[in-house]
C-alpha cells in the first residue's frame, strides 16, 4: 500500500541524511524517484546533508502544484517510483495535499522531511498539513541533544548565541553559525522556554550571582 510518511524532527538531527539514504537504496535497486527541496542551505535545486553527501532535486516554487508535475513527467514517458520532499517544511499546505493525492491516485510512496515547529515553537503551515495527512510521522532514532545532554525537541533562532523570538517565520540558516551572525540552536523545551542557549548557559555559569557564596 502506498503511503505518505513525514518524517520529522529538529534541524540537524538526519533527516536530510536519511532522505538519502533512502533515495541511494531505491535507486541502487533500479527504482526512479522524483525528488523535492526548497531553500536549501546549499542552494536551489540541491538536497544536502552536514554529512557532506548532496543531490540534485526540483526546486518547489510558491505556486507549483506538484501533482500537475508529476503527471506531466509520467505524461511524457518518465517513470516515477517514488518522490522525496527535503524540507518540506517550506511547502505550502496545498502542495502537501497534492503529494497526498499522489499517493493516493497514482499509487506513489511519499517520503517527506522537515522540522515541524520553528523558532517560535509554532508549526509551519506545511508541517501542520503533513501531521494533518500524513499514513505515519517517524520521529527520527538519533536524537539531537540540548546542551544540557537532554534530547533537543526545539529549535531556538539565536543572534550571537542569544535567543531570539521575534521576526520572519523563514530564514534560512544553520547551526553552529560564528558569533554576530543569526544562527539556529537545538534545545530541549525547558531551556527553549527559558531562552537559555549554550551560549547564555555559559555565561550565567561565569556570572558573579551564581558563584557559591563564602562562608566566611
Ligand atoms: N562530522 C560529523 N561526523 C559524524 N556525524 C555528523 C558529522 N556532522 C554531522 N553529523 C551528523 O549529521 C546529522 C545532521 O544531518 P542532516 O541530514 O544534515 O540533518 P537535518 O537534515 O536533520 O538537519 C547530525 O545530527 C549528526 O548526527
Ligand atoms: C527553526 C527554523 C528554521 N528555519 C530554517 C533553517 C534551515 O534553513 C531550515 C532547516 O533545515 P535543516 O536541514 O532541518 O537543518 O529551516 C526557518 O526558516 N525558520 C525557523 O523558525
Amino acid at each position: 500500500m502506498p503511503e505518505l510518511v513525514f518524517f520529522s524532527g529538529t534541524m540537524d538531527c538526519g533527516k536530510s541524511t536519511l532522505a538519502l539514504q533512502i533515495e541511494h537504496n531505491r535507486s541502487a535497486r533500479g527504482l526512479a524517484g522524483m525528488i523535492f527541496t526548497r531553500n536549501d542551505r546549499a542552494g536551489a535545486g540541491k538536497l544536502s546533508s552536514r554529512l557532506g553527501l548532496v543531490t540534485d532535486a526540483v526546486e518547489v516554487a510558491d505556486a507549483q502544484d506538484l501533482y500537475v508535475y508529476i503527471v506531466d513527467h509520467l505524461s511524457q514517458g518518465g517513470r516515477i517510483d517514488y518522490v522525496i520532499a527535503d524540507e518540506a517544511q517550506f511547502l505550502a499546505p496545498v502542495q502537501i495535499d497534492q503529494l497526498a493525492r499522489v499517493v493516493d491516485d497514482l499509487g506513489v510512496d511519499v517520503f517527506a522531511f522537515g522540522i515541524t515547529t520553528d523558532f517560535r515553537s509554532k508549526l509551519f503551515p506545511g508541517s501542520q498539513r503533513l501531521v494533518e495527512l500524513a499514513d505515519r510521522v517517524e520521529v527520527l532514532q538519533v536524537e539531537a541533544l540540548c546542551w544540557c545532554g537532554a534530547r533537543a525537541t526545539h529549535n531556538a533562532r539565536t543572534v550571537g548565541g542569544e535567543m531570539v523570538v521575534e521576526g520572519a517565520q523563514v530564514v534560512v540558516g544553520d547551526v553552529n553559525q560564528a558569533a554576530g551572525e543569526v544562527g539556529y540552536e537545538v534545545l530541549c523545551r525547558r531551556h527553549h522556554r527559558r531562552r537559555m542557549t549554550a551560549a547564555a548557559a555559559r555565561a550565567a555559569a561565569l556570572s558573579p550571582d551564581v558563584l557559591p557564596v563564602s562562608s566566611s
